[in-house]
C-alpha cells in the first residue's frame, strides 16, 4: 500500500536530514525559535465562516506531476490575498516537496503555515519549528496511540498547532483520544486513491461541534462547496484545484461567497 511505501522512504530519508543538522542541535534550534504568534493556525480556522487552507504541492502519487500555471511567488501573493492558511508539502519522494519551499513561503507570507508531511519522528517536529511552520499534520493511519499522544504533546510544547487527519470511524475514535482541537477527514482513500466527499458527511457527527472540522482533498467544484457547507464544515484544505488554476485567488473568493450564500 502506498502509505507504507511513503513511510518506508521517509525512514530512509531522515538520516540525510540528520546528517546535515543533528537531532540535539535541531532540538536546541527549535527551542530557541521564537513563536511567531501562538495558536495562529487554530485561530485562523476557528473564526466564523468558512476558512480555506491553500496548498502548495508539485506532485502526488494520485495526480502525478502537477504543472502549475503560475510560479510560487505569484501563488503566495494570490494565497496571501484570499486564503486563511497555507499548506506546504515537504515530503520529497512522492510529493516532490522540500523544506526549502516552506522557508520561501515563510519569507513571503504572514499567513499560518502547515507543514504537510509524514511525521514519524521527533526530529521532524523540531525541524518544522525551525523552518517557520506554525502547524503540523498527524496522520492517524500511520501512527499508533502512543505516538499520537507523544507527538501531539511535543508539537504543543513547541507551540505548533496540530491538524489530526482521519479517514474512517475507527480513526476518528482513535484521534479523539488525544482530544485534538483541529480534526480533518481526508476524502481521498490512500489505498486506492478514490475520492468521495461522503467520508466527510458520514464522519461529521462523530466530531464534537467545538472542534475545528476540516474537509481535506477532492474539493474541485461549486457543487463540492455546497455539499460540504450543508455538512457543517469549518475549513477546506484544497490542493489540486488551486494548483491547476491560473487564478486561485478568484477561486477561493468565489467559494467563500458561495459558502455564505
Ligand atoms: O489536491 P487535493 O485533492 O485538493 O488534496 C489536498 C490535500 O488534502 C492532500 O494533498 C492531502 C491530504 N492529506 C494528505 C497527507 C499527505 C499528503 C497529502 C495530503
Amino acid at each position: 500500500m502506498i502509505l507504507e511505501e511513503i513511510v518506508a522512504d521517509k525512514k530512509r530519508r531522515l538520516p540525510e536530514h540528520m546528517a546535515r543538522i543533528s537531532e540535539s542541535q535541531m532540538r536546541r534550534m527549535a527551542e530557541e525559535t521564537k513563536t511567531r504568534e501562538a495558536n495562529c493556525f487554530y485561530n485562523h480556522l476557528k473564526k466564523p465562516g468558512l476558512s480555506i487552507i491553500g496548498e502548495f504541492k508539485k506532485a502526488s502519487p494520485s495526480l502525478g506531476t502537477i504543472t502549475s500555471k503560475i510560479d510560487l511567488m505569484e501563488r503566495i501573493a494570490e494565497y496571501n490575498a484570499s486564503v486563511d492558511a497555507i499548506s506546504c508539502l515537504t515530503e520529497e519522494d512522492h510529493f516532490h516537496g522540500n523544506v526549502e519551499y516552506l522557508k520561501e513561503i515563510r519569507a513571503k507570507s504572514q499567513l499560518p503555515i502547515l507543514r504537510k508531511d509524514f511525521m514519524i519522528c521527533e526530529y521532524q517536529f523540531y525541524e518544522a519549528k525551525v523552518i517557520g511552520a506554525d502547524a503540523v499534520l498527524l496522520i492517524t493511519a500511520i501512527l499508533d496511540d502512543a505516538q499520537m499522544h507523544d507527538f501531539y504533546q511535543l508539537a504543543r510544547e513547541l507551540e505548533l498547532d496540530v491538524l489530526v487527519e482521519t479517514h474512517d470511524e475507527a480513526e476518528v475514535e482513535r484521534a479523539m483520544k488525544i482530544n485534538p482541537r483541529i480534526i480533518g477527514v481526508n476524502n481521498r482513500n490512500l489505498k486506492d486513491f478514490t475520492i468521495s466527499l461522503e467520508h466527510t458527511r458520514r464522519l461529521r457527527p462523530y466530531v464534537p461541534e467545538d472542534k475545528v472540522f476540516v474537509a481535506e482533498s477532492g474539493i474541485t467544484g461549486d457543487e463540492d462547496v455546497r455539499f460540504l457547507r450543508d455538512c457543517g464544515v469549518d475549513a477546506f484544505l484544497i490542493g489540486r484545484a488551486f494548483m491547476e488554476s491560473e487564478n486561485p485567488k478568484a477561486l477561493a473568493q468565489k467559494w467563500k461567497e458561495l459558502y455564505q450564500a
